[in-house]
């Protein structure tokens, strides 16, 4: 059975998109994903992403990490998705509903509410006056989002200094995470603009990570250590983010379209 797919990114975070919303796929095991994300042996991808049918939306969107993992919410995705869709839209995810329109810019995505609290990490450490009483050399004072998936931000005075390629998967697989994490490091460059770096849980250092910039944009606003909107520059570019006084969280930049394809599903299954 040969299965048609569009690969996208957003930033140069990218995606393999598999439309089930007409036909049924068989169900995708961990590695399944696994051997497709592989950039060596299969397409390639940091994330897979399988729009099913939804009585209240466009489409589900669910998510599954490079390691085979499924979860809540994905950003740039969502930005791809809503491309693909063409039309404002309502997407379900495993973390809620969002609504995508394209915008001069791209697509805007209402990403809904942050929390800055979860079940996963005791409340003392999500504070951000607090330190984890941790080793995690010269990162310190973490503020703790959620917004539809799981994040952490530490502000550092330049963060392309930090050795993300090995603090970061530490601190996602830290016993203080049960469902693991996505570190973010950002830097304040002025109060609308923010430089940032993901490890993200399941995937690694990435390009761009668009929950990140939602998390860390704001982090920082809660702070005070900017305004309510912001750009946020990532490796792979920039997302601009706003904070409404309705407590949303918008988030817009651009969604491409790399190259379409099919696979034969046994060789993946
Ligand atoms: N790249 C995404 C986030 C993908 C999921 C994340 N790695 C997680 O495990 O929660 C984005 O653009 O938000």
């Amino acid at each position: 059975m040969r299965i048609p797919f569009v690969k996208m990114h957003g930033l140069g975070n990218d995606f393999i998109v598999l439309d089930a919303r007409a036909t049924p796929l068989p169900p995708l095991s961990p590695p399944s994903v696994r051997a497709l994300a592989d950039r060596n042996e299969g397409i390639g991808c940091d994330q897979v992403i399988v729009l099913e049918p939804d009585a209240d939306a466009a489409c589900r969107m669910r998510i599954y990490n490079q390691d085979g993992g499924e979860v809540e919410a994905c950003g740039n995705a969502s930005r791809a998705v809503g491309m693909l869709l063409g039309e404002p839209a309502r997407i379900m995810t495993n973390s809620g509903m969002i609504n995508t329109r394209p915008d001069d810019s791209g697509i805007a995505v209402d990403m809904g509410e942050p929390r800055f609290e979860w079940d996963a990490i005791p409340l003392a450490y999500a504070m951000d006056t607090l330190a984890m009483p941790l080793g995690w050399e010269e990162l310190e004072q973490p503020t703790a989002v959620n917004v539809g998936n799981p994040h952490v931000v530490f502000f550092v005075e330049d963060n392309d200094a930090v050795l993300l390629d090995q603090i970061g998967p530490q601190i996602e697989h830290d016993e203080l995470f049960p469902e693991r994490i996505n570190v973010n490091v950002a830097s304040i460059e002025d109060r609308s603009t923010i430089r940032l770096r993901v490890w993200e849980r399941g995937a690694g250092l990435t390009r761009a990570c668009g929950t990140g910039a939602c998390a860390t944009a704001v982090a920082a606003m809660r702070r005070g250590l900017v305004d309510r909107e912001v750009t946020v520059h990532l490796p792979g570019g920039p997302l601009f983010i706003t904070w409404g006084e309705d407590n949303r969280i918008t988030m817009t930049g651009p969604a491409t379209e790399s190259f379409r394809g099919t696979f034969e599903w046994g060789d993946y299954a």
